[in-house]
């Protein structure tokens, strides 16, 4: 299942979490931990967990509308891509026996993006047009692998302007 959804966030939730993870990756910059894989030209960053309301508002509030306790989730993480960078078509469980796999994911967008930037589902022949505020949820819980593939997608490359994206990974069972 795919679902496209609007108004998980607010505009000046969108714009705290951009502002609080612009600070971390200037920051990574600095240190070797800047991503470097051709798969994903992207910086980005994992907020942390506490200290911050909007964070902790924004954790909850999704991962009951995903209806998972929030303990499964992997936390918030934030994607910034520029004008070129794209995160190439992947899944986002893992291809080996994991004890607590991944189960889903939401995509949300803290930004309209000028150009591109789309997130594309390739076997679904469908894509998802970054707009501030709305999200994309996917799950590849399924059975049948063939239904878990189809979730396979991408972050088309940026064109013109920034793009910021948080994603949240959701795990079976407990993870934090
Ligand atoms: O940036 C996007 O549109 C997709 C992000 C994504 O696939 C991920 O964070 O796993
Ligand atoms: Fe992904």
């Amino acid at each position: 299942m795919v679902a496209v959804l609007g108004n998980v966030l607010s505009d000046e939730e969108c714009d705290e979490l951009i502002r609080i993870s612009k600070d971390q990756l200037n920051r990574s910059k600095i240190g070797s931990s800047r991503d470097v894989s051709s798969l994903r030209t992207s910086s980005s960053t994992f907020l942390p967990e506490t200290g911050n309301d909007v964070v902790e508002r924004v954790e909850k509030r999704v991962c009951s509308l995903m209806g998972v306790p929030a303990a499964n989730s992997e936390g918030i993480h934030i994607l910034n891509y520029k004008p070129g960078q794209e995160y190439k078509a992947h899944f986002d469980y893992f291809k080996k026996e994991n004890s607590n796999p991944r189960i889903c994911t939401l995509v949300m967008y803290l930004n309209d993006v000028e150009e591109g930037g789309e997130t594309y589902f390739p076997h679904l022949k469908f894509s998802v047009l970054p707009q501030k505020g709305t999200a994309v949820y996917f799950e590849y819980f399924y059975q049948d692998p063939a239904l878990n593939e189809l979730t396979l997608h991408g972050g088309a490359p940026v064109i013109q302007g920034d793009k910021w994206a948080a994603t949240v990974w959701v795990r079976r069972k407990q993870y934090k």
